[in-house]
């Protein structure tokens, strides 16, 4: 929905065209993205050295798959990236400012709330549970490539879990009266029930777990190729990527979801 030029006169008919539905579409495209790259990531081997400090032994100590992200974002941010609000940088300090002519993306977030950020806690969970449970063992050398599918997981799933934020406030406005009296006294349970689908919830797993059987399996001209086949070979585990979404991406975007609308009425 940034996409669209809005107009500058009419705010708030900015606001008519993002519904929950609309948000969901996006949700469930962007799953497609999230499984393709955890794809593309398993076609190299775990490959250590990306992720050690002391490998590439300059005096900041990070790792090779650190500074690759850090100058990638450098060059996105100039390239106008972080313009959009639906996108985050892992390394907000000190990124160059854009270069190209601001554009008029839809600016629906309420500005003290959007600032909650869980970048941290998708770096730790990316790099310490997710991706030894789908890479193979081993070193084929490919670090940098290996670095640049990393960053495409960890912007995917950034975006992901972000858009709680947009999932939120558009919950909110359907709905001030029921939300108001829970952030006033701050209380995050009554939020998270109220934020809660289960059955949504449910489907979007299911679902995941579909499309990496899908996109996941080698496709041949003898074989039948049906999700049923139980001769299957999977690139990716679809329990991998079913399991993400069931332990890490669901979760944290209802604690976006949650974090946001603790600062909606600041
Ligand atoms: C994103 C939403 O909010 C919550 C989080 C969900 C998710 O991360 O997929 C699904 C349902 C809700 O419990 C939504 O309602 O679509």
């Amino acid at each position: 929905f940034c996409n669209c030029r809005a107009p500058l006169s009419d705010p708030d008919s900015l606001l008519d065209d993002i519904t929950l539905d609309t948000l969901r579409d996006s949700l469930t495209r962007q799953e497609d993205s999230i499984v393709f790259s955890l794809i593309e990531r398993a076609k190299y081997p775990y490959n250590a050295p990306t992720y050690d400090p002391s490998y590439l032994g300059d005096s900041l100590n990070r790792s090779l798959v650190e500074v690759f992200v850090r100058e990638t974002e450098a060059v996105q941010a100039k390239a106008g990236r972080y313009q959009n609000p639906e996108e985050l940088p892992f390394f907000p300090q000190g990124l160059p400012l854009s270069l190209v002519p601001p554009y008029n993306f839809s600016q629906i977030l309420y500005p003290v709330a959007a600032s909650v950020n869980v970048s941290r806690t998708i770096w730790d969970m990316y790099f310490n549970d997710l991706l030894p449970s789908f890479t193979s063992e081993g070193d084929d050398g490919n670090y940098g490539q290996t670095s640049a599918s990393d960053l495409v997981c960890l912007q995917l799933l950034s975006r992901r879990i972000h858009y709680g934020r947009f999932v939120a406030e558009v919950k909110f406005r359907d709905a001030p009266n029921d939300y108001t009296p829970a952030i006033r006294v701050q209380d995050k349970d009554t939020l998270t029930q109220l934020v809660t689908s289960a059955s949504v919830e449910e489907m979007v797993q299911k679902r995941v777990k579909k499309k990496a059987m899908v996109f996941a399996q080698n496709v041949t001209l003898e074989s039948k190729c049906g999700v049923n086949d139980t001769e299957a070979v999977y690139k990716v585990d679809p329990m991998v990527a079913y399991q993400l979404y069931k332990d890490w991406v669901i979760p944290l975007t209802k604690v976006v979801e949650i974090e946001y609308l603790l600062r909606r009425l600041d």
